[in-house]
């Protein structure tokens, strides 16, 4: 599969390439716990000996872009030269130092630097252990090796004007023991970083136009190297990645800062009369560094045949050229992180679509539910309510029947009986008629004979009056006695009307009973209507929270839109890595080699974390 190129980032030409920077990659072994878990392991690929080939593991952020296409799964870089896991302690020395070490013991500044993720092998590289020694304490025994026997035992120098030295008097080098002294004492509290001063430097190189004077920095400039130190372990991808894009920028920047012509000037060692006291030239060199005075000879060549005007004109082509470099440096940082804004955004928008699904399928669910209840609740009671209904009718109707029986089984008169009694009452009625018609007419004969007898007293007279006297007795007598049985007979009926009434009032009672509980049972189902519709205000109300909730999104949706205009507003002016790279070679240029350097016990580990800080902080 094709790899991708960074394009701009890879060195095009390897082997007469000038390099001011180069820029070492060291491959640190797996550890034994790392061993241990096999799916930690490769993701770094050494493909020859300047290139490696970064693979990006499934979890890392890097295939997580690549999968929502920004940025690549697999990255290739080049080095000056890749030393691999296997490579021993002397080894790295002899391939990396070198060349700047022989520069140095020719007077030549230089610097070296490590750069690289947590655990990556900083320390071991510069440091070493006791039984294995890093580059520092190598470097540092070919230096006195080197210069055996003709040390300058007495400490009356003092740095001049960038490269310069000036010799001290005795009293002047007590008042600047007593001075470094207190030095010493605050460097605790000396917060300054290396970076701030590179920066300053490079600001002042970019802003000169006069680059040839002998106090400007670039004359003090010398080699230099970076070492990139990565672990392959692939909890770390992320961060090895980002230190080697940084060190592919930062090589190919220093490559445009410091072209050929910036070379190097040997730093001179100046009397109390302003003369020269000391030079390494190419007479000082060791037999291990052959080739020394080819390399000086190079230089110095280099620098003479320019005049002063085509070294004006190379300063300004140098520093259009740097500020295009540097423009689309910046333009690239921008892309990159305006890329993992957007990767983050997009991330950002999914989660926040899928919490609003959520939120939204909640709340349908809810709803649902809540209609589902109250449907239920109103079945249920619609359900209860009819067979209420229907046990009370049962009742009613059965109570009713009941007492339709009982007062039949109380009033209940057969027909013959009823029919036989009506005979009777009309026969009664007709005789009752025919006796009052025989009434009458006894009565108008009695009257009749009361005006006779007024004038015949009769014996005949008397018979006749008594035996009617008689008859109107029997008729009397028949006549109370009807009555009599008449008016049982209507006590009678009253008593069964009475009965009847109470019966009726019972029943009525009953309904009214009835009615009572059914009045209830309406009371019941309208506040049954009343829950009802209270649930319905309250889904009414959540949906209304629901509304709120969208709009609340909307709200942070723009917050964050408004968040990231800021932040890539915010990121323009800022200097970024190039800023700091550059600092970190200028510090080189006031500070000979082994001063402060290494992982010394108060100072070093204080200042190497301050050089980390920026990148970390970005990182
Ligand atoms: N080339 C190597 N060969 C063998 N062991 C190594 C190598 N490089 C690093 N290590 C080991 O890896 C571990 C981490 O290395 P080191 O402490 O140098 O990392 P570092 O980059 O300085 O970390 P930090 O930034 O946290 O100080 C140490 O135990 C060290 O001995």
């Amino acid at each position: 599969m094709p790899l991708p190129r960074q394009p701009g980032w890879r060195v095009p030409a390897r082997a007469k390439v000038y390099e001011p920077l180069k820029v070492f990659l060291r491959v640190r072994p797996f550890s034994i716990a790392e061993l241990e878990s096999h799916d930690a392991q490769g993701c770094v690929t050494i493909e020859d000996a300047q290139t490696v080939i970064l693979n990006a593991p499934k979890e890392s952020s890097a295939m997580k872009n690549s999968e929502r296409g920004i940025g690549h799964a697999v990255h290739s870089f080049t080095f000056s030269q890749v030393f691999g896991p296997e490579t021993t302690q002397s080894e790295f020395f002899e391939g990396s130092m070198k060349d700047i070490v022989r520069a140095y013991v020719n007077g030549v500044n230089g610097l070296v630097f490590t750069y690289g993720v947590t655990n990556a092998g900083k320390t071991f590289t510069i440091q070493g252990t006791s039984k294995d020694l890093g580059i520092l304490p190598r470097s540092l025994d070919v230096i006195f090796n080197h210069i055996s026997g003709r040390h300058y035992l007495k400490m009356n120098f003092k740095p001049y004007l960038s490269n310069d030295v000036k010799k001290l008097e005795d009293e002047q080098v007590k008042q600047e023991e007593a001075l470094k002294t207190a030095i010493l004492a605050s460097l605790k509290e000396e917060t300054e970083s290396i970076s701030t001063t590179i920066t300053n430097f490079c600001d002042a190189k970019l802003d000169s136009s006069d680059c040839t004077s002998d106090n400007h920095p670039s004359n003090s400039l010398g080699k230099a190297c970076m070492i990139v130190n990565i672990n392959q372990h692939t909890s770390t991808y992320d961060e090895t990645l980002h230190v080697m894009k940084f060190s592919a920028i930062a090589r190919q920047v220093i490559q445009t800062i410091l072209p050929k012509n910036f070379g190097y000037f040997p730093p001179k060692l100046v009397g109390g009369d302003g003369r020269s006291l000391m030079h390494f030239d190419a007479n000082t060199s060791v037999g291990d560094f052959a080739d020394s005075t080819e390399t000086s000879a190079e230089e110095e060549v280099d620098i003479t045949i320019l005049s002063h005007e085509d070294l004006l004109k190379a300063a300004e082509d140098l520093k259009e050229k740097l500020v295009a470099e540097r423009q689309s440096k910046l333009l690239l940082e921008v892309k990159i992180r305006k890329e993992m804004a957007e990767a983050m955004f997009r991330q950002l928008l999914e989660t926040e679509e899928a919490w609003r699904q959520v939120i939204l399928h909640s709340a349908l669910r809810l709803e649902e539910f809540h209609i589902n209840r109250l449907e239920d609740m109103k079945d249920s009671y619609e359900e209860k309510l009819e067979s209420k209904f229907e046990m009370y009718k049962e009742a009613i109707k059965k109570h009713a029947y009941m007492c339709a029986m009982e007062q039949i089984e109380d009033h209940y008169v057969p027909i013959e009986e009823f029919l036989a009694e009506q005979e009777k009452v009309e026969d009664r009625e007709g005789k009752i008629l025919q006796l009052e018609r025989q009434l009458d007419e006894q009565s108008r004969r009695l009257l009749a004979l009361g005006s006779l007898s007024s004038d015949i007293p009769t014996t005949e007279n008397n018979m006749e009056r008594d035996l009617t006297d008689t008859t109107v007795r029997r008729a009397n007598e028949g006549l109370q006695k009807q009555c009599e049985e008449k008016e049982e007979l209507i006590k009678s009926l009253k008593f069964k009307i009475q009965k009847l009434n109470e019966t009726l009032l019972e029943a009525n009672e009953g309904y009214r009973k009835m009615a009572e509980e059914n009045s209830q049972l309406k009371h019941t189902i309208m506040l049954k209507d009343q829950e009802m519709n209270s649930l319905q205000n309250w889904a009414k109300r959540v949906l209304e929270l629901e509304e709120t909730v969208s709009s609340l999104q909307k709200e942070l949706e723009e917050r964050k839109k408004h968040f990231f205009a800021e932040e890539s507003k915010q990121q323009k002016p800022r200097r970024g890595l190039l800023a700091n790279l550059k600092s970190t070679v200028a510090s080189t240029a006031s500070t000979p080699l082994g001063k402060g350097w290494g992982k010394h016990e108060e100072a070093s580990p204080y200042s190497r974390k301050q050089v980390l800080l920026p990148h970390k902080a970005k990182e």
